[in-house]
């Protein structure tokens, strides 16, 4: 294999017959010793053309005779890459995107269709020098956002009515960004100022996260995050800054009993350890025994004693009852606060699994109010912006189980600026500039309180 259109293409037929787009990535970078820059672009092709996939195929329909469901699947794949480069990827120019695009159909079983392939990719440039965008667009506002930034309908309407038009669109935007890394210093080896010089001395561009004191994001690009100064020293963690609010409101102290729930593959867990200065003890338990392994690996960078390891369904673990000062439950969810991170995400949950993840996420959240001591605190998290997956699940939760309340976070405490009135604290990405997230710390009251 030879050229990066070619290896993109590759990885899309994988996609197509059902793998996860990282994945199927992953697997063709590792056989193919490629120089950096077009590692970049077969990265940029794959994700772009799968994220945009809506957009592209609505373009597809305009253009073609026959619609994009209809075209064979590799040479819809064909097509998507040579508009996503015409349309989204600016620094290529617009003959390398058509002549690169009708070879891939030379060579991959269309060269009968070289001519139409070059036909509807030369069109589109027309139309697009004659008017601002030759997308067409449908009057209804699901409808437009969804064909204009790729997301299905259902996930538009779940933000509309929870936003409005301008915002939702806002989001939309922000969700079709190239995510961003962050780090977590860990306080046990080192120290922010510490990391940044180090990172700094590597040519590597870092900022601080307001409010958030062991957060830096990573303004430039790295290369393997493996081999940054500091990461096998265990000097840090990758954690997104608003999963690092999510163990800031459990707020752990040294030598309580922590229960993580869903603790695999441990970016809270770890951040646990570090606030409780690895005194006390953490239960980590997950039910997938190949996240366990990764927890358990972190665990050793970071030189954590303090964490340990239970695999099972923490549905059913009645060793725990009554045995944490404080629990933390970072539920299985949809991820739609995440969509930036998983180009592929957005097609595989449907309205179904949400509702799905809903039922297993109440059970859950029942579970494990169990496990606390009288007087312990619940934190409840989800990476999702999904009302039926966080203000549903919650509100449920209390509505049966009065003796529960939420606790708002404290004034002087990282999560101030997020809290709701209800107590709940959502981040919206497109606000915060950091992954969507909804967290909510309840703490069980005394009945004669
Ligand atoms: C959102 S992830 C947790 C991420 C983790 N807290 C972190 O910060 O790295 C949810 C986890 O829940 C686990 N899980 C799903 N259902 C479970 C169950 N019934 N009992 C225990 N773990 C479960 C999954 O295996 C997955 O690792």
């Amino acid at each position: 294999m030879t050229n990066s259109r070619q290896i993109a293409f590759t990885v899309l037929r994988d996609v197509h017959k059902g793998a996860y787009a990282d994945v199927a990535l992953d697997r063709v970078l590792q056989k193919t010793k490629l120089p950096d820059l077009d590692r970049r672009l077969v990265t940029e092709l794959v994700y772009g053309s799968v994220r945009r996939q809506r957009t592209l195929d609505a373009l597809i329909d305009q253009l073609a005779t026959k619609k994009s469901h209809q075209q064979p699947q590799d040479l819809r794949s064909i097509l998507q890459l040579g508009l996503y480069q015409l349309r989204y990827q600016e620094r290529i120019p617009a003959s390398a995107a058509v002549n690169t695009t009708v070879q891939l159909a030379k060579e991959n079983g269309f060269s009968g269709l070289t001519g139409f392939v070059n036909g509807l990719l030369r069109q589109y440039i027309r139309l697009t020098d004659k008017s601002a965008d030759p997308l067409d667009l449908p009057e209804n506002p699901v409808e437009r956002l969804g064909i204009l930034h790729s997301f299905p309908d259902w996930i538009v309407q779940v933000w509309l009515e929870q936003l409005g038009i301008a915002e939702t669109e806002k989001l939309c935007e922000w969700m079709n960004q190239t995510p961003t890394i962050d780090l977590r210093v860990n306080p046990l080896r080192t120290n922010l100022e510490e990391v940044e010089a180090a990172l700094q001395s590597a040519g590597i561009l870092v900022r601080r996260i307001p409010r958030l004191p062991q957060a830096l994001r990573l303004i430039s690009s790295t290369g393997p995050i493996q081999n940054l100064p500091g990461f096998k020293e265990g000097w840090w963690s990758v954690q997104d800054s608003s999963a690092q609010l999510v163990s800031y409101l459990l707020d752990p102290q040294p030598s309580e009993v922590v229960i993580d729930a869903c603790a695999a593959p441990g970016g809270k867990t770890t951040h646990i350890a570090e606030l409780m200065k690895d005194e006390g003890k953490i239960w980590a338990c997950d039910r997938t025994s190949s996240r366990l392994r990764k927890l358990q690996e972190n665990t050793q960078r970071l030189n954590l004693h303090s964490i340990e390891i239970c695999t099972g369904d923490s549905r059913n673990l009645p060793q725990f009852y009554h045995a944490g000062d404080r629990v933390l439950l970072d539920a299985p969810c949809s991820g739609l606060g995440t969509l930036h991170r998983h180009a592929d995400a957005r097609w595989r949950q449907t309205p179904e699994s949400v509702q799905e993840l809903a039922i297993l996420q109440t059970e859950l959240v029942v579970h494990i109010s169990n496990f606390v001591k009288p007087d312990g605190v619940i934190v409840y998290a989800t990476c999702t912006l999904h009302p039926a997956e966080n203000e549903g699940v919650i509100s449920a939760f209390l509505a049966n189980n009065p003796d529960w309340r939420i606790e708002p976070p404290q004034r002087d405490s990282p999560n101030w600026g997020y809290s709701t009135p209800q107590g709940w604290l959502k981040v919206w990405p497109h606000h915060q500039d950091m992954d969507g997230f909804f967290m909510v710390r309840l703490r069980k009251t005394n009945n004669s309180e």
